[in-house]
């Protein structure tokens, strides 16, 4: 009853008048509006569709799920429609903008204890509600805790959420990577047991660190290493010197919050109980102490750009160097992470010994770490970051960074490289169309269907009038479409020989005028594991030969939350389970296909590997495929073909060893998959 009292917002971009820009993420652009007919200030998260062309789902997901939560401190939307290729969803207008914003501008060094206190009681009364309905958020940081000028709190952004009560296929969302690295709990790196609701707890405790220091632990770092550093080191946590100024309390919960074993956090009903939040204050109180003073959300947000982008012409030479682009970006938290393979190798190597020792000692016990160089701002010391080119034992380093993932995360189903390089095959077929995997961009079409079933679900999503942005509202015209945005979407190698190479790469103007970035930012990062393998059609983009060619770049898609077609379901073991189909009222005959299917595609691999062994053997004698390979690249390469060559070589081992091991298991599951068939027709006989 309450519910259809409540105000129908219009959908029709003609009702929003769009001012200034207040707000960046990954995937969209927000701005104050006005709503005409309410004369109501609101929020506008602007998404341009062709950009986001692989995430469609999170974008779904996200809609849906602001539309249909109710809590006080979770951001609501008030609605959601289509105006030309963009998705406008309106939302109550946060005008103290999210805390990540207010520490970049006027606290650097953090909040004090009773303003944390406060935020975070906040932040787990709506994951309080969030856990209760079974959502997960995925997402918890800083950037997306939103303060109200009155000091009301809320959770935003559910691009990433999942439903903990999904089963079957919409399940695979929880076996997902998905995150900001830096919030992401080991568990979510790890993949082992998939995850559940306490995952939001460890990316609470990273934020309670952020909160406190301005920044979170590890940020400075490349992804790869603060992989290594999550899944290795002891957890971050409240020093004992350098946080002298912060109550056992805070250290508790920090210390409760950031326990590597998720059943051991305590959650987040529990959490709320803890004596720390006799610290909290009123929203009058967070107003006051940390809105008071600073300009509106609008200048704010230009001035931090524009100290960004000076940042950035002083830094020029650093930044021609991409690895660096990419890092800044990440370092700003962004839900974002560069997924370019050859990226990854190189920032394993960009932090000096010294510097992990470092950061090593400082995720010790908070009484080791005593002592240590503060945390620094990147931005401060952005040289530590540099990458040292061609130095001595530099490859050397990188791969040992990476075989030391690979060991931390042996839990992964399949190795995170491979995993990297051959498992991020995620796309189009989210949208149930089970397509084959380096299908292109998704089309309007597509987004039609998408829309469609939005429209099933929910009478909030508007019509699409076909009109741009800049025809229906005050907005420029060039406002929106020129702003070209950073694509979520599937992880999916880019740079490719491939006439499927994805292509449509958004790049941040405004930061780079110059120096445009060719990469792929995701999405919050998503990490699917291997699946359609069985999908005859795929099996050109999985196949080795492909992947040689390829030099991978990767985009990072939404979970799959969409129904899969029968394939898929009957063989979602690619993703770790059995290969056995489900139901047994399954027919031999209704296997056969598919046992067709995975025995054309060994066969398709097969020819692969006896491609790859071919060109291994022409590019030289076979000793150096056995033993030498690994003497041969610890030399260091002295030109550049050299250098490709080497790569060249390290990216075919990497192939043939996944090659051989998908092989093999592609055999398990054809024995087991004969022996099931074999079991049905003799069933069927009886
Ligand atoms: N309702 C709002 N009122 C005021 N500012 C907002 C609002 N919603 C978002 N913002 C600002 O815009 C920024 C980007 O929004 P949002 O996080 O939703 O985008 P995104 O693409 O999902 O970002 P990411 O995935 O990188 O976190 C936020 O960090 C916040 O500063």
């Amino acid at each position: 009853m309450e519910k259809m009292m409540e105000k129908k917002f219009p959908l029709d971009a003609k009702d929003y008048k769009l001012y200034e820009e207040v707000g960046e993420g990954v995937s969209a652009s927000v701005y104050r509006a006005l709503c005409v007919p309410f004369n109501e200030i609101v929020a506008i998260k602007v998404l341009d569709l062709e950009k986001c062309n692989n995430d469609l789902d999170g974008i779904r997901r996200e809609v849906l799920t602001m539309s249909l939560i109710d809590h006080p401190n979770v951001l609501r939307a008030h609605c959601s429609f289509t105006t030309g290729h963009h998705l406008w969803v309106v939302m109550p207008y946060m005008a103290g903008g999210s805390c990540l914003h207010i520490i970049k501008s006027a606290h650097p060094d953090g909040f004090e204890e009773p303003v944390i206190a406060t935020l975070l009681r906040e932040v787990l009364n709506a994951l309080v509600y969030l856990h209760g309905q079974g959502h997960i958020h995925r997402d918890v940081k800083a950037g997306n805790i939103l303060i109200d000028t009155n000091g009301a709190v809320k959770l935003a952004d559910f691009g990433v959420a999942a439903c903990m009560f999904d089963t079957g296929d919409r399940q695979r969302s929880r076996n997902t990577f998905v995150g900001t690295p830096c919030w992401m709990a080991p568990e979510v790196m790890q993949q082992l047991h998939g995850y559940d609701f306490k995952a939001d707890i460890w990316s609470l405790g990273i934020t309670a660190l952020e909160l406190a220091h301005g920044h979170a632990p590890f940020s400075k770092y490349p992804p790869m290493k603060v992989l290594l550093m999550t899944l290795q080191n002891a957890p971050p946590g409240l020093d004992y010197e350098r946080d002298k100024r912060f109550s056992k309390s805070f250290r508790e919960i920090v210390a409760a919050c950031l326990v590597k074993d998720p059943k051991k956090r305590p959650s987040s009903e529990k959490l709320l109980k803890h004596p720390f939040f006799k610290h909290a204050r009123s929203y009058e109180y967070l107003s006051r102490t940390i809105l008071d003073g600073l300009p509106p959300l609008g200048d704010r947000f230009r001035m931090l750009k524009a100290k960004e982008a000076d940042f950035l012409v002083q830094n020029k030479s650093l930044y021609e160097d991409k690895e660096q682009l990419s890092q800044q970006e990440y370092i700003r938290g962004i839900s974002a992470w560069n997924f370019n393979l050859e990226d990854l190798k190189n920032q394993a190597a960009l932090i000096p010994d010294t510097d992990i020792t470092n950061a090593e000692d400082q995720c010790m016990s908070p009484k080791q770490g005593a002592g240590l160089h503060d945390a620094f701002s990147p931005t401060e010391r952005p040289s530590l970051d540099r990458p040292v080119p061609n130095s001595v034992g530099h490859m050397e380093d990188r791969l040992n960074d990476i075989h030391d993932l690979e060991n931390s995360l042996a839990a992964f189903p399949m190795k995170p490289l491979r995993a990297l390089k051959g498992c991020f095959d995620v796309c189009e077929d989210d949208s149930g169309a089970g397509s084959p995997c380096w299908k292109h961009a998704v089309q309007p079409e597509q987004f039609s269907q998408v829309q469609s079933s939005r429209k099933c679900k929910s009478q909030e999503v508007g019509r699409d009038d076909g009109e741009s942005p800049g025809q229906s509202s005050s907005l420029t015209r060039s406002a929106i479409p020129g702003h070209k945005k950073l694509l979520s979407g599937s992880i999916m190698q880019d740079n490719v020989s491939s006439p499927k190479k994805v292509t449509g790469d958004g790049d941040r103007e405004y930061m780079q005028p110059k120096y445009t970035s060719e990469r792929n930012y995701s999405g919050p990062l998503q990490y699917r594991q291997k699946k359609d393998i069985i999908n005859p059609t795929s099996g050109d983009d999985m196949s080795e030969g492909a992947v040689v060619q390829r030099k991978g770049r990767f985009k990072v898609t939404s979970a799959d939350l969409s129904p899969r077609g029968p394939t898929n379901s009957f063989f979602g073991a690619s993703s770790g389970g059995s290969t056995i189909p489900l139901s047994s009222s399954l027919t031999a005959v209704s296997i056969l296909p598919s046992l067709q299917c995975i025995l054309h595609q060994n066969s398709i691999q097969r020819e692969e590997i006896m491609k790859l062994i071919k060109y291994v053997e022409q590019s030289g004698p076979t000793d150096f495929v056995e033993g030498g390979i690994n003497d041969l690249l610890q030399v260091p390469p002295t030109t550049s073909r050299e250098k490709e060559l080497q790569s060249h070589v390290i990216q075919l081992q990497q192939s043939i060893g996944s090659l051989v091991e998908e092989l093999q298991r592609q055999r398990l599951k054809n024995a087991q998959l004969e022996k099931k068939a074999s079991a049905l027709l003799k069933d069927e006989k009886t």
